[in-house]
């Protein structure tokens, strides 16, 4: 599989690779090196220019695909005027998933005092953690979660990484950190360094 943007050079080539099973997946490498655009990849976003990229046997850009997968990016993106509440209940209406389960989580990430503020308001670690509990509502059988510990304090990393733990027991995390995953789920690491890579 070989992708890349527009015109732009190929970002990711010749890259042959297949996850199974359950369990965290981190996946490393230096800046620039596409950790992103594989993300994007695997969320349908990006089609591949060769080759194919398929989530649970089928392309990824599929309904079939997306309603199986949670995707949360490093850019966090709100409504600014909507409340964090607001949020929660809107992804819960669109995941048609009961919206106690997403406020029960918000609240073990912290964000119980901030349920009734706008997102524009948020400081940069809060509006991270409304960002999580939106794209993460509901249960998936895969999570791509990319860069989710930036701005987040250590209470929150705790809480994060307890998250991260109960998802990796029943589906698929694939975490973009630059920095070791802690906690109770065992990582397995995936370096996009073409040395690395598992024959
Ligand atoms: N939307 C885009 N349009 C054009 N080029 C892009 C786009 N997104 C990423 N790229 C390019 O793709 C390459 C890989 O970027 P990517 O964000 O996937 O790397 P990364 O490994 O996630 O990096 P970082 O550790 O800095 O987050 C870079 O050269 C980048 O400029």
């Amino acid at each position: 599989m070989t992708a890349g943007y527009g015109e732009g050079p190929a970002v990711l080539e010749g890259l042959d690779l297949e996850l199974t099973g359950t369990g965290l997946v981190w996946l490393v490498g230096p800046n620039g090196r596409g950790k992103s655009t594989f993300v994007e990849l695997a969320s349908g976003y990006l089609r591949p220019r060769v080759g194919t990229v398929d989530v649970f046997g089928v392309p990824a850009h599929l309904p079939t695909a997306r309603d199986r997968r949670r995707v949360c990016r490093s850019r966090v993106a709100l409504f600014p005027q909507m409340t964090v509440r607001d949020h929660l209940a809107f992804g819960s209406l669109a995941r048609a998933v009961p919206r106690d389960d997403a406020l029960a989580r918000a609240e073990r990430l912290g964000l119980g005092p901030w349920l009734d503020s706008r997102a524009g308001t948020l400081s940069t670690g809060t509006a991270r953690k409304a960002w999580i509990a939106l794209c993460t509502v509901g249960a998936a059988d895969l999570l791509l979660l990319d860069e989710p510990f930036d701005g987040l304090d250590a209470d929150s990393r705790a809480a994060l990484t307890e998250e991260i733990a109960t998802w990796a027991r029943d589906a698929l995390v694939l975490l973009v950190s630059h920095t070791a995953p802690t906690g109770s789920a065992a990582a397995r690491r995936l370096s996009l360094d073409p040395e690395e890579l598992p024959a």
